[in-house]
């Protein structure tokens, strides 16, 4: 406020200087002439003077002085008569100095004090979201806004007994997120599983005798129509079937075990055997012989068998007369060997006796 109020004083005097009132310019034009002339003639100006400080009655210390420096307080007698006082008054106003005029007018540009405005930052107006709440069209109900259903209930498909088509719904078609899914992929469809090589076979004897036991890991179709796996896997290698002989299938071979039958090929009253080794290679099923194979150290009589394994004759005589675990594990270790062959188990396996042992006279004895 200060500084604008010296702005507005140093603005005015500027223009009044500048562009002076009509009723200034001749009193202050008139002053500038005096003063001039009194500069241009100081000795002029300064004998008027003495002549107004005789005959003036003022008291100021200036004339004063000046009459005292001369020496001359009273004034001659042959002074000529002094003018009235206010023409004396008016004069001497007129041959005053100039009132010191203020200092330099040659007012430097308006050089505006810098008013270093503190930077107006203003703090971010972050106006608040609108969040309108939603108009809910319940205007006399001032309580809470209930939920209303917008779309109208889709119909429920329902199956009908009748051979009609269900009557289309005007309701809209549902989309793909209230689609019912499909069926998992892992479900498999009738024909997978008709595709499948059945194990046991359709007319197999494990399939006449009941469910095979399960003995292998969980199947990865639960629920399904497939035979639960005996074993780890099957290997995907050529089928080495051979066409079996009329009356010799699987399903004969069931038949023949439900009869209960003896199959052993021994006498009827004897026992389990305990089979050594030496024993066991003689039943080679050659020359009129019977064929004995040893599997997990149980040993059975498969010449009954041999015209109704599916591997054929041959194949199954390469574990004739031999420990055939290995072989039998190697082709197919799924195999229920144990209900298959019941009928037909001479012994077990044991270790060679050795020769004239006390064991043996005691299995003599027996
Ligand atoms: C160690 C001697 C044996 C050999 C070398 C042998 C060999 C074979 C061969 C090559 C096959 C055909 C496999 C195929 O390609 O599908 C087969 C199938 C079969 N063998 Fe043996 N076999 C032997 C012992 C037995 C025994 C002791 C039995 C039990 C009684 C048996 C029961 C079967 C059955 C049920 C099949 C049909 C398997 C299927 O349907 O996939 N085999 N055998």
């Amino acid at each position: 406020m200060g500084l604008l109020g010296i702005s507005l004083i140093v603005a005015s005097v500027v223009y009044v200087i500048v562009r002076p009132p009509a009723w200034l310019s001749p009193m202050l034009f008139r002053w500038i002439g005096l003063g001039g002339a009194a500069a241009a003639d100081p000795t002029g100006s300064e004998k008027k003077r003495r002549e107004e400080a005789d005959t003036d009655e003022d008291t100021a210390p200036r004339i004063q002085d000046e009459a005292v420096s001369n020496g001359s307080a009273s004034a001659p007698s042959d002074a000529p008569k002094p003018p009235p006082p206010s023409e004396k008054k008016a004069r001497d106003r007129a041959a005053m100095p100039p009132p010191p005029l203020p200092p330099p007018t040659v007012q430097p540009p308006t050089i505006q004090p810098p008013t270093i405005q503190p930077p107006m930052i203003q703090p971010p107006t972050i106006q608040p979201p609108t969040i309108q709440p939603p108009t809910i069209d319940e205007p006399q109900s001032p309580t809470t806004p209930k939920a209303s259903a917008t779309r109208p209930s889709q119909a429920i498909p329902g199956f009908t007994l009748s051979g009609e088509p269900p009557a289309p719904s005007s309701a809209p078609k549902p989309s793909s997120a209230t689609m019912p899914l499909p069926p998992p992929r892992g479900l498999p469809s009738a024909g997978h599983i008709l595709s499948l090589p059945q194990f046991p076979a359709a007319n197999s004897v494990q399939r006449a005798r009941g469910p095979v036991p399960n003995r292998g890991p969980p199947s990865r179709s639960p629920g399904g129509l497939a035979p639960p796996p005996t074993h780890s896997s099957r290997p995907q290698k050529p089928s080495r079937k051979v066409t079996l002989d009329p009356g010799h299938s699987p399903l004969d071979w069931a038949r023949i075990l439900g009869s209960g039958a003896d199959l052993r090929g021994l006498a009827p009253s004897t026992p389990y055997m305990r089979v050594p080794p030496s024993l066991l290679k003689e039943k080679t099923g050659r020359r009129g012989k019977d064929a004995w194979m040893a599997v997990n150290d149980k040993v059975y009589n498969i010449t009954p068998y041999a015209k109704f394994h599916p591997g054929g004759v041959p194949e199954l005589m390469r574990g004739a007369g031999r420990d055939g675990t290995r072989l039998f594990g190697e082709i197919h270790p799924w195999v229920n060997y144990e209900t298959m062959l019941a009928s037909c188990l001479v012994g077990l396996l044991v270790e060679e006796p050795e020769a004239g042992s006390q064991e043996s006279d005691m299995d003599k004895m027996d």
